[in-house]
Parts: structure tokens; sequence; C-alpha cells
């Protein structure tokens, strides 16, 4: 039997149009694991009776939030490389002297998946805990196929035994491993390899590549996003976050669902960006730890209607950063997005860059995944930081005790 459930007085922001979509003294029902229903609680058909009955308080009730860009499965820390970054190193430098991914990777393969999957869980929690019910997480700390499997295997795990969406992105082509080194267009036939094993393995969603001088090149680039064609998966790229390298265009060429970071974006990205319906993906907490100069070029973004997401790129190296409302701060302060852009960037644009359109707003026959907090307007979202005003979390119309 289909579980109808009444969720009422709250102040609704639905996010289903080009605003925040406020609804006073709201109420939803949800049927099964979706919105059946959704409007102020004077308009509640008498017909919507309810088997299950949540008084929200009067609290404020947003769609559940997607980080939809992560790390989060790896081994280890790097608070001493963040040091040398405070005392002067430049990323780059840690990156070619062997440090930087490489040091994660070491540490995640002599992790065992269980430790991998403890660690990992941990971190889901807090990022749930602040009102995330979809979670992208890439591999790339294990760079031979069998810890590629393990890193994705944990994440596929964390879907199913949490109570959590998971999307997994495969992302072999994150740096280049020792065993690999003068021969990067060799590591890139053995990921084009490794791709339909893990493929058939279910671990997959999508498909990733570092793009940049310190990762790989277009060329090599254009490699995994053709296996990842012949597999029909989706690609999304790390591009142009430390230098120009026409990245975005070849990803939106490939119809990307996403390209991220974009410091370095130029004028014919935007425009290939648009032409496909690439979302841009912001990283703030990279791009603060990393003290860039440079910000991504938001107003040409906004001015060509291409969608912005902001996601956490949780990961050991630039953004060892657990809460995704903290992102969407440091959106508005840091790359000047409006508290709207900013909530929409890790709702309904945070959805699309991940391909999944069931999601991200209130609206009848979405996903019922939301999000319950001490707020009396969605901008609070964006305003205040340092503590969580989180106080319940929804996901498929169940309640995840937070
Ligand atoms: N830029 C590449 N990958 C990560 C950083 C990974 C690391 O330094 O461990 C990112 O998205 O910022
Ligand atoms: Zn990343």
């Amino acid at each position: 039997m289909t579980i109808r459930r009444l969720w009422r007085n709250a102040r609704l922001a639905t996010l289903a149009g080009t605003d925040w979509g406020l609804i006073e003294q709201g109420a939803i029902v949800t049927e099964g694991e979706h919105i059946a229903w959704v409007g102020p609680e004077s308009a509640l058909p008498a017909t919507r009776g309810a088997t299950e009955e949540h008084d929200l308080g009067g609290a404020l009730l947003t769609p559940g939030l997607v980080d939809c860009h992560t790390h989060l499965v790896y081994g280890g820390r790097r608070a001493d490389e963040a040091e040398m970054r405070l005392n002067g190193a430049s990323y780059e430098s840690i990156a070619r002297a062997g440090g930087g991914i490489l040091s994660t990777v070491r540490a995640t393969r002599a992790a065992s998946e269980a430790e991998l999957f403890d660690q990992a869980a941990a971190r889901a929690q807090t990022l749930m805990d602040q009102g995330v019910t979809t979670l992208e997480i890439k591999s790339g700390y294990g760079l031979t196929l069998e810890d590629e499997a393990r890193c994705l295997r944990v994440a596929r795990r964390l879907g199913q035994e949490r109570l959590l969406s998971v999307r997994t992105t495969f992302l072999g082509a994150h740096a280049l491993p020792p065993e690999y080194q003068g021969r990067a267009d060799d590591y890139i036939s053995a990921v084009c390899d490794w791709l339909p094993q893990l493929h058939a393995q279910e671990l997959v969603d999508a498909v990733d590549v570092f793009c940049e001088t310190i990762g790989f090149t277009p060329a090599q680039t254009r490699r995994v996003f053709e296996a990842a064609r012949t597999l029909q998966l989706p690609v999304k790229l790390h591009a142009e976050q430390l230098s120009d390298q026409g990245g975005a265009a070849l990803a939106a060429s490939y119809g990307a669902l996403s390209c991220d970071h974009l410091e370095h974006l130029s004028p014919a990205g935007i425009a290939a960006m648009k032409t496909n319906a690439t979302a841009a993906v912001l990283l703030p907490g990279a791009f603060y730890m990393l003290r860039e100069a440079r910000l991504p070029p938001i107003a040409a973004l906004r001015e060509a209607g291409v969608p912005m997401a902001v996601a956490t790129d949780h990961n050991p190296g630039t953004s060892p950063a657990l809460s995704l409302p903290l992102m969407a701060h440091m959106a508005c302060t840091l790359f000047r997005l409006t508290p709207l852009e900013a909530v929409r960037g890790i709702t309904v644009h945070a959805a699309k860059a991940l391909g999944l359109h069931d999601r991200g707003t209130l609206a009848v026959g979405q996903r019922a995944d939301f999000a319950v907090w001490a707020l009396e307007h969605p901008n609070e979202l964006t305003y205040w930081f340092g503590h969580n005003p989180c106080r319940r979390v929804v996901v498929a119309a169940q309640e995840r005790s937070t």
C-alpha cells in the first residue's frame, strides 16, 4: 500500500519558478516517495487525507540540498600540505613534487574498504545533517582498476545503507599515478579500458577528467570522453581551474552535464556551455583555500543564462569543507551570486548538473526530498555561517534523524 503523508504548518520555499516560490502556512502531501500535492494549507483538498501527519511547527521547508561535486571517499588527510601552502608553497609545486593528489592516492590505496567506508560515512553524515539529500561522489584517489572500484563501491554502499541518494562519477583521469610516470597516454588507455569494466559492475553514473597542466591535456580528455560516449555515459569536467585549457568548450561539445571550477573560463567556453545546456558548477571552497586570484566569470555566465550550481568539492587537498549552506554563503560573499542564485545553486541547478530533473524543487511529481530549517526566510541559508539551522531532513518521504 502506498503511504500517504501530510507535512503541514510550514513556510515553503518551493523554488519551482524563478523566485523563492514562498508559500505561507503551506502543506505538502507525499504519496510513496513523491510529492502528490503542494500548496497553502487552506487549499488542501479534503480528499487529501493522510495516513501520517507531521506538524512542522511553522518552520521553513526547502527542497533537500544537492551536493553535486565531492571527492568524499579517500584515506588520510593533507593538513601538512595545507600548512606548506600557508607557508608559501603553491598547489602546483606540491603536486609536481609528488604530493597533492598523489599523497592521497597513497593513503587511499593503503586503507581497507571498511576504513574508507567508515570515514566517508562520517563525512556524509555531516553533510546530511546540514540538509543534503543527494550527493555526488567521485573516485580518483585509487588510480588502479581495483582501487577505483573499491572507492566507487564505498560510494554506492553509502547510498544503499544511509538514507541518501548517491550518484557516482568515475574520475580515473584525476592524476597520473607513479607507476605510469612519463606515460600519460598509456595511463589514459588504461582508464578507457577500466571504464567498461566498472560500468558493467554498475558503479558509474558519469565520467569526469581533471583537464589541467597538472592533470590531463584536452586530447587525453577527449579520449576519455569518447570511451564514455561509447557506453552512453554522461560526462563532466574539472575545467579551467588553474589555467584556460579550452576544456569547457570541449566538454560542452560532448554534451557535458557540467563544467566545474571555471576560474579561467573564456567567452568561447561560456558560449559552448550555453549552446549545449551545460551547467557551471562553482566551487568556492577550493577557490578560498587556494586563495585564487581570479574569479569565475559570474556576470558573463549569468548574462548567457548558464545555470550555476554550487558544491562543496569536498576533498582532502583543496576543500575539506563539509557544509553545503556554507558554500552557498561563500558563493555570495566571494563570487557575488545573489542569495536566490546561490540557493538555486545548491538545489535545482545542482540537480541539473547531475542530470536529475526529479528533485531540487517542491512540486507535484518531484521526489519527496526536503529539509526543515529553524529559519524564517530562505535567504538566511546564505546569511548565517558557523552554525547549523537544519532541524529535519526527509528523503523520499522518509524522515532521517539529524
Ligand atoms: N582539481 C582537482 N581535484 C580536486 C582537488 C583534489 C586534491 O587536491 O586532492 C578539486 O576538485 O579541487
Ligand atoms: Zn573536484
